[in-house]
């Protein structure tokens, strides 16, 4: 996928401002920055959620704007950082959502369609819990019953606005090894927005640092992050520390 000098405004407000981004395939791609940088009017952009107000995002050479809407959605699928369901339905239902674009007005889902439902529950562990309510589980199984919906969607890309908010530890180590393991064994392209810099430091190839709607430095992520350059992005005093041949976000004393 590739950004070229995009603009977006809300009204006036000019929150994309000349942003240029590749990312990789097979890669997972995770983007740092400030609350209000723009990285949810990204995803947006990306999702075609929102228009562009000049530039373009081209997804294998081609204009995103010029693809049609179902085969836009087995290329793109998105969970977003608020999700909301109609009525009170079971995972299992959740999840066969995902098999929509594939699935033909009036049309029952094919054996290939229940297949992929089947397996995007069994990746995401949650065949003991599919007949039940998702309004009754926790918030670590509500996101992976969503993130298990958009691997029905079958999808090249994955894109997770924050997957890992409201969740606990045990929850969000969970999700992220969830994240890791559809990029590793079904080759998923993940771009995802986290908030917690040494997490994206463990689950990404790629981290790109998003600043005032402008992408401020883009690399792998074991030699791009530089106190210096995190510090600059959230505009607070932070250094890094390797403990163990890892690197740690810390703040300055
Ligand atoms: N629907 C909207 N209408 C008007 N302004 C908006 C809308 N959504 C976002 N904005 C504004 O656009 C800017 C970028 O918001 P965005 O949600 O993309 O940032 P973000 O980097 O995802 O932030 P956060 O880390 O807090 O989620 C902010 O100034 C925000 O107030």
């Amino acid at each position: 996928m590739e950004i070229n000098h995009l603009f977006f405004a809300y009204d006036k407000n000019m929150v994309i401002k000349d942003l240029n981004l590749k990312i990789e395939k097979n890669k997972i791609t995770t983007l740092l920055g400030a609350n209000g940088c723009g990285k949810s009017t990204l995803l947006k952009l990306i999702t075609r959620v929102e228009k562009p107000k000049m530039g373009f995002i081209s997804l294998d050479g081609k204009n995103i704007k010029n693809i049609e809407r179902k085969e836009f959605a087995k290329k793109v699928a998105i969970v977003r950082q608020k999700n909301q369901i109609a009525g009170d339905i079971k995972v299992e239902e959740l999840v066969a959502y995902g098999r929509n674009p594939y699935v033909g007005f009036m049309q029952k889902p094919s054996i290939e369609d229940k297949n992929k439902i089947n397996e995007a529950i069994e990746v995401c562990g949650l065949e003991e819990i599919r007949k039940e309510r998702v309004n009754s589980l926790s918030g670590g199984q509500v996101q992976r019953a969503w993130i298990a919906m958009a691997i029905a969607q079958d999808s090249e890309i994955l894109l997770l606005d924050e997957p890992t908010t409201y969740l606990d530890i045990k929850y969000q180590i969970e999700i992220l090894k969830l994240i890791r393991n559809l990029n590793k064994n079904l080759g998923k392209t993940i771009i995802m927005v986290l908030h917690d810099i040494n997490q994206s430091l463990e689950y990404s190839d790629t981290i790109v640092g998003m600043m005032k709607g402008k992408i401020e430095f883009q690399g792998k992520a074991s030699q791009v992050l530089t106190g210096e350059k995190i510090s600059k992005i959230y505009d607070t005093r932070l250094k890094i520390i390797d403990i163990e041949n890892r690197k740690y976000v810390f703040a300055e004393d």
